[in-house]
């Protein structure tokens, strides 16, 4: 609710919050837009626009208390996700409701549902809430890999993955470009089966006849994004593709893509040559574009919530994400 007044973000956008609730089984809270609003009929996250004067959490706490009769106890930022449909361009600002005070009911006619968080996807919901789902329910820091030293021992390299992986890494790209195809098979085989055992997920760098023999997620360099007229694996197995600009993400999103890794947002020690979008550039990709992006270059783990308040699920590096010292073999440990 809140009629027509509504307040503008800094750069003209509408400014949207929403609240992620859950119940007691880690249920997420959707209610059903009514007809004879925009987008009709979709799932969306309880919420509305920002009045003047208000601040952010002052208007979630106002809109579901008119739309569903709670009070909210506190509250954390999740994600502000910035989009633009036909008619108007929104920052979709989603805050976590750690805790709150009565009984959820649609007090607008609305349906209401509660979700189990691997349900989340198969509500048809607004292009906004894409990125939001991602956030819920995927991985938050993508580890690219660095090359492995030449003639180095590829068990310091899988050391140097079990030991991202105990930091809470969940996402493995695995970008080798340097190994004959044997012994990347070899490291492939290694890395999947660690990731595995840790529950993370891998791609693997332009590889997609390995992607489809380890049963692993496939990540496309641009150029190879760019030569793509339908999308290379089933389902079941992600695909991803590093995107720079409006016309790739476009072509990733054609293809159903399940996310893209977007930069550099910073410099970045890896790609020098490369001039660093920027945050405000990478919010404006981000409004053309509803799958869900990962911030990439110059970032590490202690960016992840700069990169949610500009619309990223996550962030990705090599050198934020990889352990500065290879740990000693568990043998040579005393
Ligand atoms: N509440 C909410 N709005 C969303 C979501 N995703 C999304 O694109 N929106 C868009 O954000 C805009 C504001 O939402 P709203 O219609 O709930 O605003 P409101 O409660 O103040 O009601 P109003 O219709 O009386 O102005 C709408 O254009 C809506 O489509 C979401 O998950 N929750
Ligand atoms: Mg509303």
């Amino acid at each position: 609710m809140g009629g027509d007044r509504h307040r503008l973000a800094a750069d003209g956008a509408i400014h949207v919050v929403a609240g992620v609730l859950s119940d007691a089984r880690g249920r997420i809270l959707l209610a059903r837009r009514t007809a004879g609003r925009d987008l009709a009929g979709a799932w969306e996250f309880p919420g509305g626009k920002v009045e003047p004067g208000e601040t952010p959490l002052q208007a979630l706490d106002r809109e579901l208390h008119e739309e569903l009769g709670i009070r909210i106890d506190r509250a954390e930022p999740l994600i502000a996700v910035p989009q633009a449909y036909p008619d108007k361009r929104i920052v979709l600002d989603v805050y976590r409701v750690g805790s709150f005070t009565g009984k959820a009911q649609g007090l607008e006619k609305q349906a209401l549902a509660w979700a189990p968080p691997d349900k989340l996807a198969t509500y048809p919901m607004p292009p906004a809430d894409r990125p939001v789902v991602a956030a819920l329910t995927q991985a938050s820091l993508c580890l690219v890999t660095p090359e492995p030293e030449p003639g180095a021992d590829p068990d310091v390299f899988l050391r140097q993955i079990d030991a991202a992986l105990a930091a809470g890494v969940t996402r493995v790209q695995l970008r080798v470009r340097s190994l004959d195809a044997a012994s990347l098979r070899a490291l492939a085989i290694a890395v999947k089966q660690r990731c595995d055992r840790q529950g993370a997920q891998m791609l693997i760098n332009g590889e997609m006849a390995l992607a489809l023999e380890l049963n692993c997620g496939l990540h496309l360099p641009a150029a190879q994004l760019r030569t793509l007229t339908a999308r290379p694996l089933p389902a079941g197995q992600p695909v991803a593709a590093s995107c720079h600009d409006a016309e790739e993400l476009r072509l990733a999103q054609a293809l159903d893509l399940d996310f893209a890794v977007v930069g550099p947002v910073a410099k970045t020690a890896t790609h020098p040559e490369q001039s660093p979008l920027g945050w405000r550039a990478f919010s404006g990709l981000r409004e053309g574009a509803s799958l869900p992006l990962y911030a990439i270059g110059g970032l590490g783990p202690a960016d992840l919530a700069t990169a949610r308040r500009h619309g990223a699920q996550g962030i990705a590096a090599i050198r934020g994400l990889w352990p500065a010292q290879p740990p000693r073999a568990a043998a040579r440990r005393r």
